[in-house]
């Protein structure tokens, strides 16, 4: 029996991973729950899956909910410490990390420590931690498995080879809903606009980071650490229908691909039973006589200028990858809000980019005060900046 904590379980692939260990009732028991505040949703999972804890974020959202199910046994517990319980609960073997944001880098962090292996959903956590987050699975010996579609079919294509034999990993990005337009017609894009995704159903931040290529950015970042290869070797390719989540160029001109319709089910069951596959029984089959075409182009860093932005930070490395995490995610948040337009999500990003002095190799409590920093640097400009 596998036995899930699940931290994001109310989110769009806590959900998903929930209906994947519905369907392996048999083999997957959940055994905590994480959430910030959906209370009413959280309350359903735990009737069903009547995990051994649970924690809510938000204390008062905690309280209610400890009145809700004051029927049951089921603990509840609250904040940051209430989330790394879960985490690092000792009956769990493996951790959802489907967090949003940078929030998810220290309960990753301790449970890891605690021998958990890791399903990892939450990009961000990659992105701004991954120097502290490859080497520590190293030592505690456990597996890092990606859940992030494109990540899960390069590991897939890799299949084990030595990154030696890797020419280059090709990340397909659909190219959101506004691929082919140009900057001013962007100008008055709305948070509605911007979450229509043309192939994926999604939590929203992520879904305003594929409108504005980000995801793509931070997606490099997430393959260089997971896969141990150079910015440089990662390249970005449009192909809008997302069929193909991404593929390996090997040295001998050998390209293998991973295809599957839009649909995160199969990637996080992968990630739950690796290296075993079971059969799917969520959703379509692929059926290539009913799919038109598969199509390629360059992405438009030009337009989508947060994606150069990005790979520029991933280069540089250090603490520049969190500025830009930590100024994207403040950004999103306020576009959401209505506060700021679409057009300055990358606008604030390079502010940010371009105020910050390198820490070279940051330690966990400097990757958190960069991110506090940037976030008070943002405040300061935004309005001289729209
Ligand atoms: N959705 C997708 O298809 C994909 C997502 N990812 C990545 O996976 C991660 C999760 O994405 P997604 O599921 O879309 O996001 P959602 O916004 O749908 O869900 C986020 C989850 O995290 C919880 N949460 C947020 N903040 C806190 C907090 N402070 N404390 C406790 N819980 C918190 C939310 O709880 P509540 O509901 O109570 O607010 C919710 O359960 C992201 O990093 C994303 O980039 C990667 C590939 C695909
Ligand atoms: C499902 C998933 O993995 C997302 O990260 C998805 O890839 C987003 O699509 P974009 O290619 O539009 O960023
Ligand atoms: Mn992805």
């Amino acid at each position: 029996m596998k036995k899930i904590a699940i931290l994001g379980s109310t989110g769009s692939i806590g959900i998903q991973t929930l209906e994947v260990a519905r369907e392996h009732k048999d083999e997957i028991k959940v055994v905590s729950l994480v959430a910030h505040s959906n209370i009413d949703l959280l309350e359903q999972q735990i009737r069903e899956f009547m995990p051994e804890l649970v924690c809510v974020y938000d204390e008062n959202k905690a309280k209610q909910l400890r009145e809700n199910i004051k029927d049951l046994q089921v603990p509840v517990e609250t904040g940051m410490d209430g989330i790394i319980a879960c985490a690092s609960l000792s009956s769990a073997d493996t951790v959802v990390a489907a967090l949003v944001g940078m929030i998810g880098i220290l309960p990753t962090i301790e449970a890891i420590k605690a021998g958990k292996n890791i399903a990892l959903a939450n990009k961000e956590t990659l992105v701004t931690a991954g120097h502290l987050i490859m080497p520590l699975c190293k030592e505690k010996g456990v597996k890092l498995l990606p859940v992030d579609s494109e990540h899960s079919a390069i590991f897939q294509a890799l299949n084990g080879e030595s990154k030696k034999n890797i020419h280059k990993i090709i990340l397909t990005a659909s190219g959101g809903p506004f691929r082919g337009l140009n900057i001013s017609s962007l100008k008055n894009i709305t948070p509605q606009d911007a979450l229509k995704h043309p192939n994926w159903s999604m939590g929203n931040k992520i879904t305003i980071d594929s409108a504005t290529l980000i995801n793509k950015a931070l997606e490099v970042m997430e393959a260089a650490w997971l896969f141990g290869v150079p910015i440089s070797q990662v390249q970005v390719l449009v192909h809008p229908q997302s069929i193909i989540h991404s593929m390996v160029e090997y040295l001998d001109g050998s390209v293998i691909a991973q295809m599957g319709l839009p649909d995160m089910r199969l990637p996080i069951q992968y990630a739950l039973f690796y290296p075993d596959r079971k059969e799917m029984k969520l959703g379509e089959r692929l059926d290539l006589t009913k799919i038109n075409q598969l199509t390629f182009e360059e992405a438009d860093m030009e337009t989508f200028y947060g994606l150069k932005l990005g790979l520029e930070a991933g280069k540089l490395g250090g603490s520049m990858p969190t500025v830009f995490n930590a100024a994207n995610e403040w950004a999103v948040a306020r576009f959401l809000e209505g506060k700021i337009g679409f057009l300055d999500i990358p606008k604030l990003i390079s502010k940010a980019m371009e105020n910050h002095i390198i820490i070279t190799s940051p330690s966990l409590n400097e990757i958190l005060n960069t991110e506090q920093e940037t976030y008070d640097f943002i405040e300061g400009i935004v309005d001289t900046v729209r």
